[in-house]
């Protein structure tokens, strides 16, 4: 007999919110799916990351080598990226593990065990500070100037809800802002990576029309293509859903 029935029994003392919770939790085919799967993923959350990649195929180029996954604990997606540039090999222990191709940067408020090929940075994204700790992480060619090096950047950062709509709305667009001013500064465009499209951001976000406007006004003039999508493992009863831009132009669309 499976463990969720009994853990579900022996959670009566918890309050119903809690309890409602672990039921959902037990009765979630993509939680039975992680627990199951070979690569021991951290978070329901990886297998959105591999939907979206089955469908964008985003992180497939042999010229992807460097990966920021901002508000990345616990690991699930940094755990996928690392899969992908050849980091992590299902069913390989880890004293036989192999190097990889790049690094993946990831960044949280919260601590996250080590994975290979990722380092991690646990600070706050939106702080002042924050930009400067990331690049330290990153390859740099030239000391002696700023360069983009990052090839796609992710984002399934969220703050936690506060209950109040408003509030909520203000700091996802926050959030939203915060990453395309990080994304001016390091993403990389074609003639950067030398081929024809630059680099990809995939961003999370809540639907609002404040968020459509964001879009409109800051992704779709910068990027060759803004699709939205919303993979099928996330919740139906959740309003997020994800930006996938591809080709970063930098500041202007360039072949518009
Ligand atoms: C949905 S979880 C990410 C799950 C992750 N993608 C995974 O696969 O394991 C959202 C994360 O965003 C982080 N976060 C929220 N606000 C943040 C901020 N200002 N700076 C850094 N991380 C933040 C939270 O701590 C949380 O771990």
């Amino acid at each position: 007999m499976s463990f969720f029935p009994t853990a579900v029994r022996c959670s009566k003392k918890l309050p119903p919110s809690s309890r409602n919770w672990l039921a959902r939790q037990f009765k979630d085919p993509v939680v039975k799916q992680r627990l199951s799967h070979p690569a021991h993923y951290r978070s329901r959350s990886a297998f959105k990351l591999l939907e979206l990649e089955t469908r964008f195929k985003f992180l497939r180029h042999h010229d992807v080598q460097v990966v920021v996954d901002l508000g990345a604990a616990p690991g699930g997606w940094s755990q996928v990226v690392a899969g992908k540039l050849g980091w992590t090999v299902e069913d390989v222990a880890p004293t036989h593990r192999h190097p990889g191709r790049g690094v993946v940067v990831a960044v949280d408020l919260l601590p996250m065990f080590p994975i290979p090929g990722v380092k991690t940075l646990q600070t706050n994204f939106l702080s002042p500070e924050a930009d400067e700790y990331i690049e330290a992480l990153l390859p740099r060619p030239d000391l002696s100037r700023h360069w983009p090096t990052v090839d796609v950047i992710l984002s399934d950062m969220a703050a936690n809800f506060s209950g109040n709509r408003t509030a909520d709305i203000e700091s996802g667009l926050q959030i939203c802002e915060t990453v395309m001013k990080f994304t001016k500064r390091h993403l990389r465009t074609g003639r950067e990576m030398g081929r024809r499209k630059g680099g990809v951001l995939v961003m999370k976000h809540f639907a609002h029309p404040l968020l459509q406007k964001f879009r409109k006004e800051e992704l779709e003039p910068r990027f060759e293509s803004v699709m939205y999508f919303k993979p099928p493992s996330s919740r139906d009863d959740s309003s997020e859903g994800y930006w996938v831009c591809q080709g970063w132009n930098g500041e202007q669309k360039q072949n518009r």
